[in-house]
């Protein structure tokens, strides 16, 4: 067992337009910001949690209402059932990511606590069995259990969930060439609300037109088909209803779209929003457009951001 274990995990997009609740990239700015949470543990006479970063103001104060609590508590749980030696550790929070921003916030700091207490007790849960956990700590927060934004950020690329108990999800290939300008508008959406307001059920002309831009997505990646891909990336689940719930989004999309982008969505429940470049330039203009017009106040960022291979990672401590 380590003295200290520390755990990086990053930012994500949920549902990629065309995927809802199926489909997931994780994210990584060309600048080499870390835009991810991080979480450190260490082992303690009693289990407590410390909150620092820029983004724990905006946490309930109360650290039993910490969704990394839960995990400590939930992780501790399985290790007595399946006979696992634990002790108990002292966890530290970094939030970096802003809460109810669609960039995958609780999702990165479900990781970041999965991973650091699996490592820290030499791995005693597989792949599967720490998605699994993590997929549930997820719907405990958003009302349903969804693992397009907890899959990429453990796991790194963009995945596809499969339905199954094992695997859980599966690996996409890339587009090498793709520059995702993502901007966070600094205001706050509840993803368990913005779930609320969606239809319980979809119209038979939309469920074909998922069925049909999810599976010729896939085929276009796997041609290497720029265009193809593109082509079918859009929402039809849910940005017609979401879209009210953040302003200036149509503008947004118009001026990406008249200025080269491939693509343009939600990034999982919003205010995020990602456009999909072909090259770095065009998505540091669009970055900066979305940065000047888009955010709201000074909450609010904007990125170029590539997705990288690697999701969650373990940092020196
Ligand atoms: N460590 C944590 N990180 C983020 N949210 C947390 C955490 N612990 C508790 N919460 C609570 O969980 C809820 C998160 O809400 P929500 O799912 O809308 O946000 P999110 O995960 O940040 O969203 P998104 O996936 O859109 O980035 C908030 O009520 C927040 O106070
Ligand atoms: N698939 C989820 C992602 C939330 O970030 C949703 O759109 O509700």
């Amino acid at each position: 067992m380590k003295n200290k274990t520390i755990a990086y995990a990053p930012a994500s997009i949920g549902n990629v337009s065309l995927g809802f609740d199926v489909l997931g990239a994780a994210l990584e700015p060309v600048d080499g910001t870390a835009l991810g949470d991080v979480v450190e543990v260490q082992q303690a006479d009693a289990f407590a949690l410390h909150v620092a970063g820029p983004f724990a103001h905006k946490l309930p104060a109360d650290e039993n209402t910490n969704i990394v609590t839960h995990c400590y508590e939930h992780f501790i749980e399985a290790c007595v059932k399946y006979g696992h030696a634990t002790h108990p550790l002292a966890m530290t929070l970094h939030k970096n990511l802003p809460i109810g921003s669609g960039l995958g916030s609780s999702a990165s700091s479900i990781v970041a606590a999965f991973h650091a207490l699996n490592a820290h007790f030499d791995s005693p849960f597989k792949q599967d069995e720490l998605l699994h956990m993590m997929g549930e700590l997820e719907g405990q927060i958003s009302g349903s259990i969804h693992y397009d934004n907890v899959a990429p950020c453990y796991l790194g690329g963009m995945t596809l969930m499969t339905g199954q108990s094992s695997p859980v999800t599966v690996a996409l290939p890339l587009m090498e060439n793709w520059y995702w300008a993502i901007c966070y508008s600094g205001i706050s959406v509840s993803t368990s609300a913005a779930r609320d307001i969606l239809p319980k059920t979809v119209d038979l002309p939309d469920a074909l037109t998922f069925g049909r831009q999810l599976g010729v997505f896939v085929h276009a990646l796997y041609a290497n088909n720029e265009q193809l891909a593109a082509s079918v990336m859009q929402d039809v689940i849910a940005e017609p209803y979401r879209k009210s719930l953040l302003p200036g989004f149509d503008e947004a999309r118009a001026y990406s779209m008249e200025h080269g982008a491939l693509a343009f969505g939600i990034s999982g429940s919003g205010p995020t929003v990602f456009a999909v470049c072909r090259d770095q330039a065009q998505a540091q203009h669009i970055a900066a457009w979305l940065d000047n017009n888009y955010k709201q106040n000074e909450d609010g960022f904007s990125h170029v951001c590539r997705i990288p291979q690697a999701g969650v990672q373990q940092q020196q401590g």
